[in-house]
C-alpha cells in the first residue's frame, strides 16, 4: 500500500479499520474472472468525503452489532475500460451461469449493471456494499451476490424473500442518511451526493 494518493483521496483502511473489505476486481472472483487492470491491490481508496460518510454509517451500524463490507470502491478508467473490451469477447459459460444468466453482455452496458463509458466509481466518491454481522462477518440476506446482473438485484425487486427486501431497504435508508444515493439496477451500488470531483475521473492504479 503506498501513501501518495492524489489530493482529496485516503484509504478507506486508515480512516476506518473496522469497515471489511474484499475488493473484488484485485481478484479473480469477479464477472470477468480475472484480476482486473489498474487493480494492483485489495484496498479501498475513496475521497474524504465518502470515507467521512461511510464511517459515521459503520458507527451507527456497529451500536446494532452491525458492519459494513466493501467491494469496491475507487475504480480507474483503465478498469472500466477493460470491463468494455471484456464485452467483446466471448462468453465464459460458468461466468455467465453466475453473473448474467439472463442476458448477453452488450444488454449489461444498456440496461446499466455496467457503465458504458465513464464510471461514477472514477470520480472516487462512489461504492459497492452490504452489511454483515459484526460478530461474524456474515453478509445479511440481500438476495443476490454482488454483481449478480439481472432484474433481483433492482434495489426494489420483489423477486427476492420479504427479508432481503427488509435489509436492502434498511441498506438504502442508512446510505441515504448520509448523503449517498442508490441505483435502481443494483441494490449495492452508492455514490454520495456531494461528491468532491463530479466532473472529474481518475485513472491511478489501486496499489
Ligand atoms: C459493475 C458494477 N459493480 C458497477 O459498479 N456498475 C455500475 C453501473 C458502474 O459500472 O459504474
Ligand atoms: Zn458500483
Amino acid at each position: 500500500m503506498s501513501d501518495d494518493l492524489p489530493y482529496g483521496f485516503v484509504y478507506l483502511s486508515c480512516a476506518c479499520p473496522t469497515i471489511v473489505q474484499n475488493i473484488k476486481y484485485a481478484t479473480n472472483d469477479n464477472f470477468t474472472g480475472t484480476i482486473v487492470p489498474g487493480y494492483e491491490a485489495s484496498v479501498a481508496i475513496l475521497t474524504k468525503e465518502a470515507v467521512e460518510a461511510l464511517n459515521q454509517i459503520q458507527q451507527e451500524l456497529e451500536a446494532k452489532d452491525l458492519g459494513l463490507l466493501v467491494w469496491d470502491a475507487y475504480r480507474p478508467t483503465k478498469a472500466v475500460d477493460y470491463f468494455l473490451s471484456w464485452e467483446k469477447v466471448p462468453d465464459n459459460q460458468d461466468i455467465k451461469v453466475k453473473y448474467y444468466p439472463d442476458y448477453k453482455k452488450a444488454e449489461l452496458f444498456k440496461i446499466g449493471f455496467i457503465a458504458p463509458g465513464h464510471s461514477s466509481h472514477s470520480r472516487g466518491s462512489t461504492v459497492d456494499l452490504t452489511i454483515i454481522d459484526k460478530n461474524t462477518n456474515v453478509a445479511l440476506d440481500m438476495g443476490t451476490d454482488f454483481d449478480f446482473f439481472g432484474k433481483k438485484s433492482y434495489t426494489s425487486s420483489v423477486e427476492v424473500s420479504k427479508q432481503a427486501m427488509r435489509n436492502r431497504i434498511f441498506l438504502k435508508n442508512i446510505m441515504e442518511k448520509y448523503g449517498f444515493i442508490g441505483i435502481p439496477q443494483e441494490w449495492w451500488h452508492f455514490t454520495l451526493k456531494t461528491e468532491p470531483f463530479p466532473d472529474k475521473y481518475f485513472n491511478f492504479t489501486v496499489r
